[in-house]
């Protein structure tokens, strides 16, 4: 979005530049900003006289009446961020206005007595805070700019408006069109840039809510495909992602954030393809992350509600002469599965999701790729937090200069290469549902005292100053280290570690699963779509390898297999990752095996597993779900 505040300027200085423009007809370009100089250059062009009162023709109540429930759909979209804005207007003595986008005000609320101040200047419900009826304001001159701006005092076209200091921004349709503007408006003292920064925050969450309202129905038939990146994963899924919407291959829709990543303004929309954008060559499955040309590379969710429609869409709307293939060829890809727990972690991600609603912390440990995210997810899916955010902050993923930054949002300005607008930070993002530090082991020492205060005082105070802001979220940690000897070792504040870790749970890793033959075909099948089944000498391959990388390999060993089967290759073992192919296969035990053959049988498939885990006796043990002191009794048998 582009920055549209006004360099504020000393009432002096504004009175100057007034006394100059509207006594002597010069232009005080140094005395007040461009937008304020523009905007008052387009009102004396208007006919505005700004030695009169201006004229205030509030509509009738049946008008405004009607008005509301032409808007009932924006202002209940607002309803949320209008509250909150009401609250902090509350504690410096503001209004919170919406108005639609000819400038209507249709709501005002806030501090009852600067209340009374703005409707003695007309700013209630009812009346039009154009340009073109009041005159510069931040309402209308956000209007005609397409832009956040804030107007202070004397810089308000008439002189009765100097007692308001307004920021507001215009709120963006899918398509680009302005569906209304929200302001916060008080006294000159009280409205400051940090305002402006959070009537954008709020408006981006509006314009979030306005998407899936727009596109909700159609991406559920599968009409449209939504899709929502980020450079950061764990911003997927919070207002601060981007979102484009394809109808076939054509650019239809898009949020602002999207558009600033792809460098394109709302002229894009209808003319852009996806292939203009992205590198293609691949296939885009459910998530996953895709390149830019420009070479950077960003995480993707492509959410499928009503299952893969894209060719329909394709067919319906397709890019004339285009040879390149359309995004359905890319989207037609091979899905990422959904976890699949045993009996053991289902009961363990109920007992979590009944840990997490008490408010209980949880620290969940388990080697990498063994689940530790899915898990958690699988917990916030069964809490009662369950429509409200999950945030994952990847604390080893971020640059240890960021981190603080990241988690607890920074005012405008708070520090070199800040966004202008500032930000709001994850444990904000978090609020109300449930924030999840994955690698919490890795969080930087002198930050772990700040994470643990706002543990503690459950509210996050921004960097660079302003309020503190109240959060409530409810936390699961998860490492692969130990950090309780990182915390002996002086590591880890112990403080921190009991107060993350009320209740550990471990995840076991991967190859100590007895169901690994139903679990990996329960994966194929969804990988594949069920279209055929793994066949037996690539399973048992599977089945008898160690997995360090967890479910994280196991998945992509999948994943890369069904891509290169279809094609129409078989997917043999020959198809699999090196590793695999020097695997031994699981010797077959299923078989009905004849009396007094059993325990000749039984020895080698004994022995055939040892060689297969290469000697490892706990690790075979583990495979036949037998205990390690049985198999060591067998083989010593055997010898
Ligand atoms: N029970 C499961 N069944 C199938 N797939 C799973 C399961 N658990 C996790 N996965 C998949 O494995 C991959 C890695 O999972 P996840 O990111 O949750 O692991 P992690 O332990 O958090 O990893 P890291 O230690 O690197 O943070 C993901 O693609 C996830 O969907």
């Amino acid at each position: 979005m582009a920055t549209g505040s006004t360099t504020p300027q000393s009432t002096d200085t504004v009175a100057v530049a007034r006394q100059q423009f509207f006594s002597k007809q010069k232009v005080p370009a140094s005395l007040v900003s461009r937008t304020i100089l523009q905007s008052w250059l387009r009102c004396s062009q208007l006919g505005h006289d700004a030695s009169r009162d201006p004229t205030v023709e509030p509509v009738g109540p049946q008008y405004l009446r009607e008005a509301h429930e032409q808007h009932e759909m924006l202002r209940r979209l607002c309803q949320a961020e209008i509250e909150s804005l009401r609250r902090e207007a509350r504690t410096t003595g503001g209004i919170v206005v919406l108005s639609d986008a000819n400038g209507m005000v249709l709501d005002a609320v806030g501090d009852t007595a600067f209340a009374g101040k703005a409707a003695g200047v007309a700013l209630r419900p009812g009346v039009a805070w154009s340009e073109a009826s009041i005159g510069t304001n931040a309402i209308g001159t956000a209007l005609v700019e397409r832009r956040p701006v804030m107007v202070r005092g004397g810089e308000h076209f008439y002189e009765p408006h100097r007692v308001l200091s307004c920021a507001a921004a215009p709120i963006f349709d899918p398509r680009g069109a302005i569906a209304g503007v929200l302001d916060l408006s008080g006294s000159a003292a009280t409205i400051s840039r940090q305002s402006l920064s959070m009537v954008r925050l709020v408006i981006d969450q509006i314009e979030h809510r306005l998407f899936d309202q727009a596109f909700g129905n159609r991406a559920d038939r599968g009409d449209i495909e939504m899709l929502r990146f980020h450079t950061e994963r764990s911003l997927l899924g919070t207002a601060r992602e981007c979102i484009l919407v394809f109808e076939g291959d054509r650019l239809i829709a898009a949020n602002r954030h999207a558009l600033q990543a792809i460098s394109r303004g709302w002229d894009a929309l209808g003319r852009t393809s996806f292939d203009a954008l992205f590198d293609g060559g691949g296939s885009l499955g459910e998530e996953g992350t895709l390149r830019f040309h420009s070479g950077e590379t960003v995480h993707y969710r492509l959410p499928r509600r009503g299952g893969p429609t894209l060719p329909a869409a394709a067919a319906r709307a397709p890019v004339p002469a285009r040879e390149r293939p359309s995004p359905a060829a890319f989207m037609t890809a091979i899905p990422w599965p959904q976890p699949i727990f045993d009996a053991q972690t289902l009961a363990d991600v109920e007992n979590a999701a009944r840990l997490v609603d008490a408010d209980i912390p949880l620290l969940i440990h388990g080697e990498t790729g063994s689940g530790k995210e899915a898990f958690a997810r699988a917990v916030h899916g069964k809490s009662r937090c369950a429509d409200k955010p999950f945030v994952a902050v990847n604390c080893a993923a971020i640059p240890e200069s960021l981190i603080e930054s990241e988690l607890f949002g920074y005012e405008e300005g708070a520090f070199t290469g800040a966004r202008r607008q500032g930000s709001r930070g994850l444990l904000r993002e978090a609020h109300g549902g449930i924030l999840f530090l994955d690698e919490i082991g890795d969080m930087p020492f002198a930050l772990q005292s700040r994470l643990l205060r706002v543990l503690q005082d459950r509210q996050v105070m921004p960097l660079g100053g302003g309020r503190p802001s109240p959060v409530d979220i409810r936390v699961i940690s998860a490492t692969h280290r130990d950090i309780e000897a990182l915390s002996r070792q002086g590591h880890f504040r112990p403080d921190l570690y009991y107060r993350l870790a009320q209740f550990t749970m471990t995840l076991n890793p991967l190859r100590t699963r007895t169901d690994l033959v139903p679990l990996i075909d329960g994966l194929w099948r969804q990988v594949t779509g069920g279209s055929a089944p793994l066949p037996e000498e690539t399973r048992s391959r599977m089945a008898a390898y160690d997995w360090p990388g967890n479910y994280r390999e196991l998945v992509g060993a999948l994943r890369a297999l069904a891509a290169l089967a279809t094609s129409g290759t078989h997917p043999g073992p020959h198809l699999l990752p090196t590793a695999l192919r020097r695997i031994q296969p699981m010797p077959a035990v299923a078989q009905p095996i004849e009396t007094g053959l059993l325990e000749h049988h039984t020895r080698d498939v004994m022995r055939a597993t040892l060689e297969a885990c290469g000697g490892n006796i706990s690790l075979a043990a583990r495979r036949l779900g037998i205990n390690r002191s049985t198999l060591y009794r067998h083989l010593q048998r055997l010898q």
